[in-house]
């Protein structure tokens, strides 16, 4: 057993009953509703969440002065909430947070948490993230694509592939020991850990298991045990867990049920692996053939996550996904706007944008490709609901990932 893990702290039973039992009075009181209330109850609150949203970015704005090391989480997580909902945000606005970011952006390469920080690899992601969500040549350029230096753990591997593929640098230097790493951190319950012997968790799971479909070798881990892993991590009150034995909680929606969206495309290999011993190398075949996706045969780097996306589904969601919408819309939504993480917590932009994006991640699921929108069945509560699609490797609205990609394919 990992030594970590047996020195986490479990969640105590009392904590565990009160939010199973706040949570179960919301559904209790939903199921006594007539249709037409039950349905006011499901509606996203588009108009408050906007309000919120674009409260938070004003905030930021009048010369973005808050003395703090996660401005440009701040910005992502908000734009990206905004992009979501299908909303714009006035091109000035749109400008101060390209001009705040520029001075986030280190002479050397990546972005600090604010002007003349030191740069980090997570605010790096999270400024490109923003900057990519505002598009347009002026934001895009903004970007100078080098960088030295940074952290070790499996959310420093994501951040820098993800930022590096996004940007059409990805290389066989870059990539080099990533895979060894992340194999070492994939734990004996199936899901991937922070560090190695440490604690397998949704976030790091969900880092984990991108950063190894980005660099091709996603069949060098044990799907099945993912699988396996993150199906038990979805709770009787609907939601997601980070991990064992821990408490449900909205922004797993994404981390958690993203894992879910990345698996529905690893379905043959994962077919496999459950017929052969998992051997940790893989053939060129199936998934591999079609996509690019695996270590073995060379391939374009760079035009990986063009091709995920690109290739449908193989299945329809591995977790309940009217379930976690459930969740979502009547225990993670705050009414006044923003999301929060569960019922009896405040709302915050984390949760909002991880709830969001976690959301429209379920309203896509079952969609055949990326052309036809979800049947009504698959989007819980009124059609309107309907959030704009993402990418899931990235976690960027599919719209602007395109821009994005086609615009770093030319530069
Ligand atoms: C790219 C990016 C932003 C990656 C971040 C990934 C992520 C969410 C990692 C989780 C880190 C962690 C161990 C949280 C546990 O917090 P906790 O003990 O408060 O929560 P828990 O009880 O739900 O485990
Ligand atoms: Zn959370």
């Amino acid at each position: 057993m990992d030594s970590s893990a047996s020195q986490t702290p479990t969640v105590s039973q009392r904590d565990q009953w009160m939010v199973e039992h706040r949570i179960f009075q919301i559904y209790d009181f939903f199921g006594g509703l007539p249709r037409k209330a039950q349905s006011a109850m499901l509606e996203l609150q588009r108009e408050n969440h906007m309000e919120y949203l674009i409260k938070g970015l004003k905030r930021l704005e009048p010369s973005f002065s808050v003395l703090d090391a996660n401005r440009p989480w701040l910005c992502y997580w908000i734009l990206h909430s905004i992009a979501l909902l299908g909303e714009c945000v006035e091109p000035e606005l749109e400008d101060n947070v390209v001009d705040f970011l520029s001075h986030c952006q280190d002479p050397n390469g990546g972005y600090g948490g604010g002007p003349g920080q030191m740069p980090h690899l997570a605010t790096t992601y999270a400024a490109v993230n923003a900057l990519i969500t505002v598009g347009g040549e002026r934001s895009l350029s903004s970007i100078n694509r080098m960088h030295d230096a940074g952290e070790i753990d499996v959310r420093a591997c994501y951040t820098a592939i993800s930022v590096a593929s996004f940007l059409n640098i990805l290389d066989n230097e870059l990539v080099q020991n990533v895979g060894d790493y992340i194999v070492r951190c994939q734990t004996y319950e199936g899901g991937i850990a922070g560090e190695p012997g440490a604690e397998a968790h949704g976030g790091y799971t969900f880092c984990g298991f991108a950063t190894m479909i980005l660099i091709n070798e996603a069949n060098r881990l044990d799907l099945a045990g993912l699988l396996d892993w993150v199906a038990f991590r979805q709770g009787k009150e609907c939601g997601f867990q980070g991990r064992t034995n821990k408490l449900i909680d909205s922004c797993y929606s994404f981390w958690q049920g993203g894992v879910f969206a990345l698996l529905q495309r690893f379905h043959s290999t994962l077919d496999e692996q459950l017929a052969l011993p998992h051997s940790g190398e893989g053939d060129c075949t199936n998934d591999s053939q079609k996509t690019g996706l695996n270590a073995s045969c060379p391939v374009n780097l760079n035009s990986i996550g063009y091709n995920f996306i690109k290739q449908p589904a193989e299945t329809e969601p591995l977790f309940h996904s009217l379930a976690l919408q459930q969740y979502i819309l009547l225990c993670g939504q705050d009414i006044e706007g923003g999301m929060r993480d569960k019922p009896g917590k405040g709302r915050d932009y984390y949760h909002t944008c991880y709830s969001l994006s976690g959301l429209s991640g379920c309203q896509y699921s079952s969609a055949e490709d990326e052309d036809s929108p979800p049947l009504p069945s698959a989007v819980m509560g009124p059609y309107s609901n309907l959030l704009e699609p993402i990418h899931p490797l990235f976690n960027v609205v599919l719209e602007k990932y395109y821009e994005a990609h086609e615009f770093f394919a030319m530069s």
